[in-house]
């Protein structure tokens, strides 16, 4: 596609906001490559994956009948290193989701410093309906299904949406009788009994806390007293919950995919904690609850939307309250709806940099299973928080010093790297 080409269509997307994730990825990256003066090769190089795997696993499901679900694997980028990301598991993945979700990966590990390109992975699969053996026979499918492009040294998955350490036990397990030697590193985010680091599971939390720490003082906020809302209350959303609770802000809102949960007081989040079950579901045993949508525009200073893509767009951006943004999901927020928050003073924390925190860890994950040397949750906890807030200020820095939005100056820092290593190796 030509400039020109690329500029009409931006032009017409931006009249009617229909922006799909993957088209609306490739879009910023397109501006932030032109803002640092790349040529055009190098955008045709990074706007999609270099590899993309679909692949078709059968699984025998509990009442003999034979399901064929479809899964993929992408891989955005090399050049760095070998690619890292999150595997999903919904009714909703596609192939265009997991090519931006692998794009977003990229340029996380290229905001933080880590030697990974971007990789995602779905399946098309509801796993609340699905018992604990057909959810194990899909997950070992799935492996043996990519296993020719995975590998400590290729592309190390993890867990994301729907996925946890147990499916990442089963499918380590799998990859481990297909390659005998080099199982440990494979998968990040496994149980400690099986390699997993201390501090994975709650480190997307933790990260997410660390980013919006910093974007407090950028808005003399103090933690202690805020009111925020979180929408998702599963791995992200729920150990969220539970830190601000910790520190003392009021978390008055939560959601899952059912509805949402307000109190302008303040919600019981250890009582709450204790009700959600495995997949993050809380709300249905409430008959106050509100919609999803009436939730993010309530009143809040913080306002975290911690679940899935397309939630704060152009239908609700003006109203939404908070002072501060902090993206835990990965694409939660549409381009439009980024521009109508910063016109309007919120401070957005992008999800390239917000919810880092999660693969930060994945990578202590793999340095420790390389060494075999495993670190106490000090250790874990100190290195993140020192690569987090210096890739907060870094992103923070380039958006004042160039007048951008926080995303924007997230992808122009998080694409640097990518391009020139793969300027060096020869690629552009
Ligand atoms: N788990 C991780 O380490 C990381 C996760 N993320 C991102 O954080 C987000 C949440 O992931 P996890 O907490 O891991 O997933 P999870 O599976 O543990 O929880 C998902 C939560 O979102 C809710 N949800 C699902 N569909 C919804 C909808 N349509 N509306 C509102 N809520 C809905 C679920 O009910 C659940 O509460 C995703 O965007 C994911 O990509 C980002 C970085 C790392
Ligand atoms: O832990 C990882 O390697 C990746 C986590 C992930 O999928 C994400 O950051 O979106």
């Amino acid at each position: 596609m030509s400039v020109k080409q690329f500029e009409i269509r931006k032009e017409k997307r931006e009249t009617n906001e229909q922006l799909s994730v993957l088209e609306s990825t490739q879009q910023v990256i397109h501006t932030a490559l032109e803002n640092m003066g790349y040529r055009q090769e190098v955008y045709e190089l990074l706007k999609e994956p270099l590899r993309l795997l679909t692949v078709r696993i059968p699984v025998r499901m509990d009442d003999g009948s034979v399901r064929v679900f479809t899964g993929y694997r992408a891989q955005h980028n090399d050049a760095i290193g070998p690619t890292k990301g999150g595997i999903r598991f919904h009714p909703n993945v596609t192939e265009e989701e997991v090519k931006a979700l692998s794009m977003w990966m990229s340029i996380k590990c290229g905001i933080t410093g880590l030697p990974y390109g971007g990789g995602k992975g779905g399946i098309q699969c509801d796993p609340r309906e699905m018992s604990f053996q057909e959810l194990e026979r899909l997950s070992r499918g799935y492996v043996r299904a990519i296993s020719q492009i995975v590998g400590p040294t290729k592309d190390i998955p993890a867990p994301d949406v729907f996925t946890n350490s147990q499916i990442m036990a089963w499918m380590m397990d799998e990859y481990s009788r297909i390659r005998e030697f080099d199982s440990p590193g494979f998968i990040t985010g496994k149980p400690l009994v099986l390699g997993g680091s201390v501090g994975r599971e709650s480190s997307t939390a933790k990260g997410v806390i660390i980013a919006m720490k910093e974007a407090a003082k950028v808005k003399g906020l103090e933690i202690r007293g805020s009111k925020v809302i979180i929408q998702g209350f599963g791995n992200a959303g729920s150990f969220l919950a539970k830190f601000l609770h910790d520190e003392g802000a009021k978390v008055v809102g939560i959601s899952d995919a059912y509805g949402a949960l307000y109190d302008p007081e303040g919600l019981d989040i250890d009582y709450l904690l204790d009700k959600r079950d495995s997949f993050g579901t809380v709300t249905r045993q409430f008959s106050s609850r509100i919609t999803n949508q009436e939730l993010l525009i309530q009143p809040c200073d913080i306002l975290v939307p911690a679940a899935l893509e397309n939630q704060i767009t152009e239908e609700n951006a003006a109203d939404i309250q908070a002072q501060i943004v902090v993206e835990a999901a990965n694409g939660p927020t549409t381009l439009r709806a980024t521009e109508i928050l910063t016109e309007k003073g919120t401070l957005i924390v992008p999800d390239v940099l917000a919810n880092s925190g999660g693969v930060i860890v994945s990578y202590f994950e793999w340095v420790q299973n390389n060494q075999g040397y495993y670190w106490t949750e000090e250790e874990v906890d100190t290195k993140l928080e020192a690569i987090l807030t210096a890739s907060f200020l870094q992103v923070h820095q380039t958006a004042i010093t160039r007048g951008i939005n926080m995303r924007l100056a997230a992808y122009m820092v998080g694409l640097k790297k990518m391009v020139e290593a793969s300027s060096f190796r020869g690629w552009i």
